[in-house]
């Protein structure tokens, strides 16, 4: 259905082509699932059988794509808007109407579907992608996993031939990321739809996949097999893979379901062994303490520097170490209200030097709204605020800049210069950092990101990159990161964990919004749990999530009922004699040697 013969793309300007070599068939009715490191060119192909690359994104592609026989080339993105229906990273860029309701009839009307046609498809819609709540909504004002399912939405009302997708439950709650799938396969299996869905979270796509296209690295030809085939040799991986090529499984288990039957012997290795910890985070405050006194708290803040060595050596004058005595976030009886939707309702929060934590919960739930009050870009309609003992929607910009840094659901926003050299100069100029730190910074997290390159051009994950690197150039002691994994390979996001580890290690508070419970399971000290506005768990990160079929990492779910978060973990533990076995050895040599 999807033929790509010898086809290779070259961006203007570039040296060498982003792709080449592409020569494969997508067959009608598969669910083909296009993986590979960030910026290696997964977009780029995706973007070749919509036919927006080379019509909008300019650049010379060579070879033919062929969809349902349509020469990609020769026929305009919309001659083949009968045929292909496509989901790009940046939902926003994508809608042409202003509300939901509009937006999933908008692809209908264009190809003249008859009204009763186009009234049934979109209550279908309204209800298999859980928006019949959000029908009147103006899109503008809808949460980024909200307008992620209207784009979805939007194209399956045509019910094109094929599919394309990039990314599509990036910005998904983990049980709306199962419901889109499965409609997907319902499509597949039901109706023959053909689809191509590129996503970086294999965990959460591997098992429906019926082949796995690699695009190994930049440039190189890709490979096209059966997923477990594919993932044997893959550079990326999910944790399912990973904890396999540990144990020496083989056949590779792709689905938690695998592992567990494969597991009992891992499972009684490690009875005994116990989880190593990342350092302890600190302590909770008294309570009452008033926000911005010297709490004494935390007690045992580690001193281990941080894991950003060429960057944190070239401050010209020492970063601006957040002081042990200031909160750095804490939110009291906050509720807020935006426009007629309750976003928060009563939220407590107080977020320590030194801890991260992640804020987990459904779509619209209230997530980004509350990393947006610690920087005043939201005001509370009820309840306190403070952000570094200051109050964020009362505090010039140019003040809040040294309590707090949000890299946004949009790391777009936050860049406005016209090269990565540019950005990257200008956040070293505002944080007052020697001039390259950010560049390292963007280095260490994603090799390959070319000075050169206008940031609009970038790859989702190297443009996020890039934002993330800006702010962490400032060092702010608050550091508010909404959806941080977007377009990371695993690699990429390792290196951002360490990164981040170190920072917190380093006394500085983190709170992410997120849906990468695998990056939770990593990173975060503490889980907060939010529902409809309002705080409904708050506790360390194994016992919020290890109860939580949503919520829990594969690892845990294959290891259950041992309480095990990461592959790492395991592999740590693997290395350590279990302390039974140890007491056992020496009660052995002491009966041997009494003396
Ligand atoms: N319009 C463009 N002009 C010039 N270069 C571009 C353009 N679009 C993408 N590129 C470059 O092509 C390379 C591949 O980008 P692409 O978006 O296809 O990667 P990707 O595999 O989808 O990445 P991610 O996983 O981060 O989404 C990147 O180095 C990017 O900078
Ligand atoms: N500008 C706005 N006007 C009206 N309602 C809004 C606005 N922005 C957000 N909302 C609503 O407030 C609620 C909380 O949105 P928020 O973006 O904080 O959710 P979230 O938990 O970050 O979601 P996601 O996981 O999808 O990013 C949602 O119901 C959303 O539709």
């Amino acid at each position: 259905m999807i033929r790509f013969e010898n086809v290779s793309v070259t961006y203007d300007g570039a040296a060498r082509p982003t792709v080449q070599d592409v020569d494969f068939t997508v067959p009608e009715g598969e669910l083909v699932l296009l993986a590979g490191p960030s910026g290696v060119g997964k977009s780029t192909l995706l973007g070749t059988v919509s036919g927006l690359v080379p019509h909008f994104t300019g650049g010379t592609l060579r070879g033919r794509v062929t969809v349902a026989g349509r020469d990609t080339r020769t026929h305009k993105p919309r001659e083949l808007a009968d045929v292909v229906g496509t989901v790009g990273q940046d939902p926003l860029s994508h809608f042409v109407t202003d509300t939901v309701e509009e937006e999933l009839a908008y692809g209908m009307e264009s190809l003249g579907l008859p009204p009763e046609v186009m009234r049934r498809r979109v209550e279908e819609t309204l209800d298999l992608l859980g928006l019949a709540a959000l029908r009147d909504r103006p899109i503008a004002t809808l949460s980024g996993g909200q307008q992620q399912r209207v784009a979805i939405g939007s194209v399956l009302t045509p019910h094109p031939r094929v599919l394309v997708l990039d990314e599509p439950t990036s910005a998904l709650d983990p049980a709306a990321a199962e419901e889109v799938l499965a409609v997907l396969l319902r499509l597949v299996h039901d109706l023959g739809t053909t689809v191509l869905l590129a996503e970086h979270r294999l965990e959460r796509v591997l098992q429906y996949a019926d082949q796995v296209a690699l695009l190994p690295s930049p440039g190189a030809a890709p490979l096209l097999g059966a997923p477990a085939d594919v993932m044997a040799v893959s550079p990326v991986f999910p944790p399912v893979v990973s904890l396999g090529r540990l144990a020496g499984w083989s056949p590779l288990p792709l689905t938690v379901r695998d592992a567990r039957r494969r597991a009992g012997d891992l499972r009684e290795q490690l009875e005994g062994r116990t989880a190593p910890r990342e350092p302890a985070p600190p302590a909770a405050p008294p309570s009452g303490l008033p926000t911005g006194l010297p709490t004494g708290l935390p007690t045992g803040l580690p001193v281990v520097p941080p894991a950003i060595p060429s960057a944190r050596r070239r401050f010209r004058r020492p970063p601006p170490v957040p002081s042990a005595s200031v909160v750095p976030a804490e939110a009291r009886s906050l509720s807020v209200r935006r426009a007629r939707v309750q976003a928060l309702r009563d939220v407590d929060l107080t977020v320590l030097p030194g801890e991260t934590v992640a804020l987990m919960g459904r779509n619209g739930a209230g997530k980004s709204t509350l990393l947006n009050t610690f920087v005043g870009l939201v005001e509370p309609s009820a309840g306190t605020v403070r952000t570094g003992g200051l109050v964020p929607h009362r505090t010039p910009p140019r003040d809040l800049v040294r309590r707090a840094g949000l890299v946004p659901q949009e790391p777009r926003d936050l860049l406005y210069a016209d090269t990565v050299a540019a950005e990257c100069a200008a956040a070293d100029r505002d944080a007052g950092a020697a001039s390259g730190t950010c560049r390292d910074l963007v280095s260490d997290l994603l090799p390959g990101i070319t000075d050169d390159t206008h940031p609009r051009d970038l790859s989702e994950g190297q443009r996020l990159t890039l934002a993330l690197a800006v702010v962490l150039t400032a060092r702010p002691p608050l550091l508010l990161l909404d959806e941080p994994t977007r377009g990371l390979d695993y690699a990429a996001k390792a290196r951002l964990v360490a990164v981040l580890r170190g920072l917190a290690s380093a006394g500085h508070a983190i709170v992410l919004a997120t849906h990468d419970v695998e990056l939770a399971a990593e990173l975060a000290h503490r889980v907060v749990l939010l529902a409809e506005g309002e705080v409904i768990a708050d506790g360390p990160t194994a016992e919020v999530v290890v109860s939580s079929p949503s919520f829990a990492p594969q690892v845990t779910k294959i290891l259950a009922p041992q309480e095990w978060l990461t592959v790492a973990q395991v592999r740590e533990a693997l290395r350590e004699e279990p302390q039974d076995e140890l007491r056992e050895e020496l009660r052995e040599e002491l009966r041997e040697d009494p003396r």
